[in-house]
């Protein structure tokens, strides 16, 4: 466990930083205590011993680092548990489609909480500081998260790179696809989603820009084997596997009956991973036909949806709120942008500005014939940018979830007297072969 002390706002922490133990482990009780700051943190109800031994053992497996900052200074009754950390921060490691099928190292951030009594001391500005800085010396490009207020993290140099929105789908007569489907549909053993969960999702990960690795947690909610509430075996769960002509399973559908006292009666869409457009549409064939349903509900739905082109009447799909998903922060532009594939040839200077310092400069990106180069430039001459921008924007952009141009017109990047047209050159290099989406929550 690696330690560190330090005075944000006049109290003394101790930031830890250890790998989570099982409960099996004599050492898990720190990792119990963290588990039990999340819930803290987030409002929830404390977990059952159950549910924080599952999170324990499936933050194993993803291989997590927690963070903890413990108040040094003894806790007067009756405050809290002084083991308890009052701020909490976690990361874990997968890859990120940044377009073309190129995957690239992501850091993800998570669980980041800080107790109402210890809050707007600067605990969350140093944790995340020092955390993107020791990934920056990892190597690694860029880091994720999701955000539960849109208003925190820019300041540390994220962006919105995907949005996603919340669908209500009336299924009955008026659902209908245009086109005949191919392959077909099998209601499948959930638990056979231990292994096919995983596979199927690394083929859609490789042709879903903006696709991020997924944790442990996925397959095991597929698998029916993780009630939300309890940690334990989730008996509503189903699960629809979709068979390509020859037979190979390339996508599924996770969904649960809302009951018989929902009106109208409702299957809720839990998890939809599809490793081609034909599974996809597939799977909606399937779920628009399952007798005595009337609605399907879906919190994740992809913002630019092939469904609502493929049916007969779009309006069977209503949208509810859309909101901003993935967010992404470049740690090292030259790392970042030349594991690019580019889709247009051209050449740029761009001036990234940093609020942490980590990418601040100016940078030439060119490309030819699809390969991109990029180089710091040790010149200081502003009268040579051809963009100017935070790297949230160039953030934003980098999995083509948001064009350039609209960032300039929105007041975000500013466009160099000398080339007007910089934002049109810098969406045609950065643009991705199909629309950039998320399925990853974290
Ligand atoms: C990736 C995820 O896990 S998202 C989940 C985030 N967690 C939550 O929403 C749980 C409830 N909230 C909290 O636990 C805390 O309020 C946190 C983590 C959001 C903020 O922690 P704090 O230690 O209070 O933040 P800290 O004092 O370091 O503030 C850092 C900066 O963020 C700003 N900030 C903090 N919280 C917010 C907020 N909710 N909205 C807008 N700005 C905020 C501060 O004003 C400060 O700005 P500045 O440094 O530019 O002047």
């Amino acid at each position: 466990m690696g330690a560190d002390t330090g005075t944000p706002g006049g109290t003394d922490y101790e930031i830890r930083r250890f790998r989570p133990r099982p409960a099996s482990s004599p050492d898990y009780a720190d990792t119990k205590r963290w588990i039990e700051a999340v819930h803290y943190g987030f409002y929830q109800k404390p977990g059952r011993d159950e549910l924080t031994a599952r999170i324990a053992e499936s933050s194993v497996a993803d291989d997590r680092e927690l963070t903890g900052a413990y108040a040094t200074a003894p806790a007067a009754a009756p405050a809290l548990d002084a083991g308890r950390p009052v701020a909490t921060f976690a990361t874990f490691r997968k890859t990120l489609n940044v377009g073309h099928g190129v995957l690239v190292p992501a850091h993800m951030v998570t669980a980041v909480t800080v107790r109402t009594d210890h809050r707007r001391r600067g605990l969350l500005r140093r944790l995340m500081s020092e955390d993107l800085a020791r990934a920056k010396a990892d190597g690694v490009p860029v880091a994720a998260l999701t955000a539960s207020e849109a208003s925190i993290y820019r300041r540390f140099g994220y962006g919105v790179a995907t949005h996603e929105r919340s669908v209500s789908v009336e299924t009955g007569p008026r659902f209908r696809l245009a086109a005949p489907v191919r392959g077909r549909v099998v209601a499948a053993e959930p638990a056979a989603m231990l292994d096919l969960a995983p596979e199927i999702f690394a083929r859609a990960h490789r042709a879903i820009p903006g696709s991020l690795g997924r944790q442990e947690r996925y397959r095991l909610r597929a698998a029916g084997q993780w009630n939300e509430e309890t940690g334990g075996e989730d008996h509503g769960v189903r699960v629809a596997v979709h068979l390509d002509e020859q037979g190979t399973p390339d996508g599924y559908a996770a969904y649960a009956f809302r009951g018989w006292e929902t009106e109208p009666p409702t299957m809720e869409l839990r998890d939809v991973v599809a490793a081609t457009p034909e599974a996809y549409l597939g799977l909606w064939d399937f779920l628009g036909s399952l007798d005595l349903i009337e609605r399907i509900e879906w919190e994740d739905a992809p913002v630019d949806d092939p469904l609502v082109w493929a049916l007969e009447d779009p309006r069977v799909v209503r949208t509810g709120s859309v909101r901003d998903m993935l967010w992404l922060r470049i740690l090292d532009v030259e790392a970042a942008l030349s594991a690019r594939k580019l889709a247009h040839d051209g050449e740029l200077v761009l001036r990234i500005q940093d609020p942490l310092g980590f990418t601040d400069g100016r940078y030439r990106l060119s490309s030819s014939a699809g390969t991109a180069q990029v180089s710091r430039l040790a010149h200081d001459d502003p009268a040579q940018d051809d963009l100017v921008m935070d790297i949230a924007e160039l953030s934003s952009a980098y999995v083509g979830g948001v064009s350039p141009v609209t960032l300039a017109e929105a007041g975000r990047i500013r466009v160099g007297a000398g080339r007007p047209a910089a934002a049109t050159e810098l969406a045609r290099m950065l643009a991705v072969e199909r629309p950039a989406h998320c399925l990853t929550h974290f």
